[in-house]
């Protein structure tokens, strides 16, 4: 039941139990020598059944479970009533008690199989056809600046959701993109980012993009403002700002009282949250630098992975086997953390955008109910590109004290073949390799073979890996827009289902708000010394340490 604490069901005992009385002897090399068919019983192929083509084969073989304990686990999503709660989502019912609102990012790329019900749904096509017109006349060159030029610059001026996804998206879809229209993503208050940006536009040929759910953060408005004056010190007319800004945002009301006109306003909608939102009109800049119609395929491909969701059996359900694993080792085995790791360099910023998309979801330690939970909810999500990260933080998930629970994910075939390939070659073999030696490692008799006689204990030891660490593998033929959209759409609802586990409210962000509230304060206190009020003595000491030094 929505909201219950997850330690409460039955299943949540029994798996306590199967861990206690086994875990010490799941051990991966045993089970995958006990079993040759592993890895067709714990693999599974997606195929997209309608819309763009979209396949990719999740391999969840090496994980430290058996068909009796993913049994139970999928017994927990039952009695979690996962199924419930998800008709629920989809249907539009209120599922973000806290904010009373719906929860409706599937809405955003519904392509007429969901019947929802919800203030707005109604406006999404409207929304797109938008997007659709305003990108093309960019695209095309029939939208001028204020001399008559064509825009060679896009910058969007968002944080959070309202940054992650599109630079996310934008990067991971680089071999679609329109090489003479430059992006640029500005998020950060520090006014190095924007000033360091503004270096590389101008103003005649740069179109921003303030993008903002509330178009109150702080962070994006100042941005806002501070590259309006930019803008001005050159087109000094006012009226110019209409050919060269355009808002993405919910209130119509703060976006006219910046100056910017209804008509350049991109709509969206308070069930759509910020996290989930690259697919409402936050994705221009995605549509301006793709192309809509690239857009729309990521939508669909999204799409696909929703109906996946919402249509199949939990035991072939691939977001709940994602998302049952991650509760194991995160409940049972006390793992703290998961790691996410695209062999593909278009890919770089997939994990920084999954921060945020389960950080701040699941983030939670009370219950819809309001109860204290007590169990680990959601992970620390971290990752990079490979292979870079095997010349860094590799040498922990090998031989480090941590249970690091990964995701491997790669393209079978890449969009830059040089050198015949080569480099994707060596690039899967590092992809294939990993995993493999996570899960199996290497014993001290092979290290005596391999160093000799004579060699230290100590060296020797140094030198074993003590394996069965494990990994999902995710493979797909070529990184596609409806591929991304369906990867990006499989992990949103793994984090919906372990919420729901959790009986957390993962759709608001409640522990966002201290910290402005505070910096707020601190900021009318920041001019002298005497006006430092109310603090302990180190943010005092902290505050009046800049002050001190301090130069305009
Ligand atoms: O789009 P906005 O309203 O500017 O919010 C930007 C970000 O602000 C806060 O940090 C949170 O609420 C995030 O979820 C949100 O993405």
């Amino acid at each position: 039941m929505p909201g219950k604490l997850a330690s409460e069901y039955a299943s949540w005992k029994k798996l306590q139990e199967i861990y206690d009385s086994e875990h010490s002897k799941l051990v991966l090399k045993d089970l995958f020598a006990q079993d040759t068919e592993r890895f067709s019983k714990f693999s599974r192929e997606y195929s997209s059944k309608d819309g763009p083509d979209v396949t990719f084969l999740l391999d969840y073989s090496k994980n430290l479970i058996t068909q009796p304990i993913l049994d139970t686990l999928f017994s927990l999503v039952r009695e979690a009533e996962v199924e419930k709660e998800r008709d629920a989502m989809f249907s539009g019912a209120h599922i973000n008690t806290s904010e009373d609102r719906a929860v409706l990012h599937v809405a955003l790329r519904n392509f007429g199989d969901f019947s929802i019900k919800e203030n707005g749904v109604d406006e999404v096509g409207s929304v797109l056809a938008h997007m659709k017109e305003f990108t093309e006349a960019v695209r095309n060159g029939a939208w001028k600046g204020y001399t008559g030029k064509t825009i060679n610059t896009v910058v969007n001026i968002g944080i959070g959701g309202s940054d992650l996804g599109p630079v996310m998206v934008t990067e991971a879809l680089k071999p679609y993109a329109k090489r003479d229209l430059k992006a640029h993503f500005v998020s950060n208050i520090d006014g190095t980012h924007l000033a360091e940006t503004l270096r590389e536009c101008d103003p005649e040929r740069t179109l921003f993009i303030i993008a903002s759910k509330t178009f109150t953060t702080q962070e994006t408005i100042t941005n806002a403002e501070s590259a309006r004056e930019w803008f001005l010190a050159a087109a000094k007319d006012k009226a110019h700002v209409a050919k060269h800004f355009v808002a993405l945002s919910t209130n119509t009301k703060a976006v006219t009282a910046f100056g910017i006109s209804e008509s350049n306003m991109f709509q969206f909608w308070d069930w759509v949250g910020g996290r989930y939102s690259l697919w409402s009109a936050i994705g221009l800049s995605i549509a301006l630098v793709i192309g809509y119609n690239h857009f729309e395929e990521l939508l669909k491909g999204a799409h696909g992975m929703d109906k996946h969701f919402k249509e199949t059996p939990i035991e072939q359900n691939l977001p709940v086997i994602l998302a049952v694993l991650g509760i194991w080792y995160n409940d049972f085995y006390g793992a703290q953390t998961h790691c996410l790791l695209p062999y593909d360099q278009y890919l770089h910023k997939f994990a920084d955008y999954f921060q945020q998309g389960d950080m701040e979801s699941n983030g939670k330690s009370i219950t819809k109910n309001g109860q204290r939970v007590n169990y680990q909810t959601g992970p620390i999500i971290w990752g990079a590109a490979g292979t870079n990260g095997q010349h860094s933080f590799y040498q922990l998930l090998h031989q480090g004290t941590k249970l690091v629970p990964t995701d491997f994910l790669a393209p079978a075939t890449t969009h830059n073949p040089i050198g015949g390939s080569k480099h994707h070659r060596i690039l899967l073999s590092n992809f294939f390799a990993q995993p493999e030696a996570l899960a199996f490692g290497k014993t001290e008799e092979q290290v005596r073979q391999e160093v000799g006689e004579g060699a230290s204990e100590a060296l020797v030891k140094s030198k074993v890996f003590e394996g069965n660490r494990p990994s999902n593998s995710i493979m797909f033929p070529l990184l596609t827009p409806a591929t991304l959209g369906a990867l990006i759409a499989l992990y949103e609802h793994k984090i919906f289902v372990q919420g729901v586990v959790w009986g957390i409210n993962s759709f608001d962000q409640m522990g966002v708000e201290l910290g402005k509230v505070l910096a707020k304060n601190i900021l009318a206190q920041l001019d002298k010394p005497d006006d430092v009020k109310g603090h302990d003595s180190s943010t005092t000491g902290l505050i009046h340490y800049y002050q001190k030094y301090r130069k305009e």
